[in-house]
């Protein structure tokens, strides 16, 4: 009997939630349509979505109208009721301008490289630009000067492993140069190590990546480590060496090259260990077809930043593929260190020709103290 009366009471109190519900969706779509007439008069008056002013003098005041154990929770419903608003009146507003992009190069182009004959970025520059002519650099700021000064049309750096993540100083170097990414390709990376033969292996030496990829197989290695330019780099200095002692880890492809003997083949921790490549130019090139949209931004250090910005690409519809956070570069002076010394990077699904996505790049430019957009590019498989 007892029972009963609950089940009942239950269904009496979800009846009033419903008719509850009923009413915040009527008050919230007629705020809504308020905020498409606040749109227009924007619109005419060539003022920017984003106030953030108005935005704190609400949420001030809904929190301080809130009982204490509900006032954090309604801060949250009042932002995210703005952010859609600030959705809305965002395609009301634009005709944001569709940015121009400029057209890839023809090819056969110049490619600038970081290393030396053999390197896996020598691979994916291949797999990226079939016909092009490939020169080489000492150092991954060496690609990014010769395409500065018109050496090159384009760079072809390693961006991201997926053993040891993102290839940071090729990011810190996009941000210093102001450059932008224009394509993309990804390798698998058979990593072996290489001595002349006969060698009594005491050093190894190899590109720091590499020596992190390998780090299970180091651990039981009785040599010492020694981080190097590039992995072909080492494999030719070993080749070139008079020192019997000195191993380098690379590619096998690259061991051959060299004339090195492959002393333990598939040596990289992870079997499928993978590296992904950019090629980055001077000005953002953008086709119909590019699908990756890569950003970097940094955000206030308040209480559900993150949050607030995630939320934009669901309202939007788009789907992120990668998020990682990193320390700011020291290259970025217009970020101030002591309020935003971490940047976040985003990959997402689109084209930075869909009126959409410009929307919502317009609303993170607004809102952000930092915004980026790296590059919009295709993934060559
Ligand atoms: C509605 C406006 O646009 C934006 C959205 C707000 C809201 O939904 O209340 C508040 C401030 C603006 O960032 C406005 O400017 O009043």
């Amino acid at each position: 009997m007892k029972k009963r009366r609950v089940k009942m009471d239950l269904k009496e109190i979800r009846k009033e939630i419903d008719a509850t519900d009923d009413e915040i969706l009527r008050l919230f779509l007629k705020r809504m349509d308020l905020c498409v007439g606040v749109a227009k008069y924007k619109k005419e008056n060539n003022m920017q979505v984003f106030q953030g002013k108005r935005e704190q003098e609400i949420l001030e005041r809904i929190k301080s109208e809130s009982p204490d154990d509900l006032a954090e929770g309604a801060g949250q419903l009042f932002t995210c009721i703005m952010d859609i608003s600030k959705c809305l009146q965002q395609r009301i507003l634009s005709d944001a301008p569709v940015p121009h992009f400029e057209s890839p190069k023809i090819q056969p182009v110049r490619i600038a490289c970081p290393g030396t004959k053999g390197s896996n970025t020598e691979e994916a520059s291949v797999k990226l630009f079939p016909d092009s002519e490939i020169d080489f650099y000492p150092d991954f700021s060496d690609v990014f000067e010769a395409v500065e000064n018109g050496g090159a049309d384009y760079g072809v750096l390693p961006i991201e492993n997926s053993t040891a993540g993102d290839i940071r100083q090729t990011y810190d170097l996009l941000a210093k140069y102001n450059f932008y990414i224009c394509k993309r390709t990804q390798i698998k990376i058979n990593h072996c190590l290489a001595a002349k033969p006969g060698a009594d292996i005491k050093t190894i030496y190899s590109h720091e990546q590499a020596l992190k990829q390998c780090f299970g197989f180091l651990k039981g290695y009785p040599a010492r480590q020694v981080p190097y330019a590039n992995t072909a780099l080492a494999a030719e200095m070993v080749a070139n060496s008079d020192d019997n002692t000195i191993a380098a880890i690379c590619s096998e492809r690259c061991a051959e090259l060299y004339g090195l003997e492959t002393v333990k083949r598939d040596i990289a921790d992870n079997p499928d260990n993978t590296t992904r490549f950019i090629c980055i130019s001077k000005r953002p090139e953008v086709t119909p077809d590019a699908d990756i949209i890569s950003i970097c931004m940094s955000l206030p250090h308040t209480t559900g930043s993150l949050y607030r910005m995630l939320i934009r690409f669901a309202l939007y519809g788009l789907n992120i593929t990668k998020i990682e956070s990193a320390p700011v570069p020291q290259a970025k002076q217009d970020i101030k260190r002591e309020t935003f010394d971490v940047v976040f990077y985003l990959d997402f699904e689109g084209n930075a020709l869909d009126p959409e996505v410009v929307r919502l790049m317009t609303i993170l430019e607004e809102e952000m103290k930092y915004f980026k957009f790296l590059g919009n590019y295709k993934h060559f498989d």
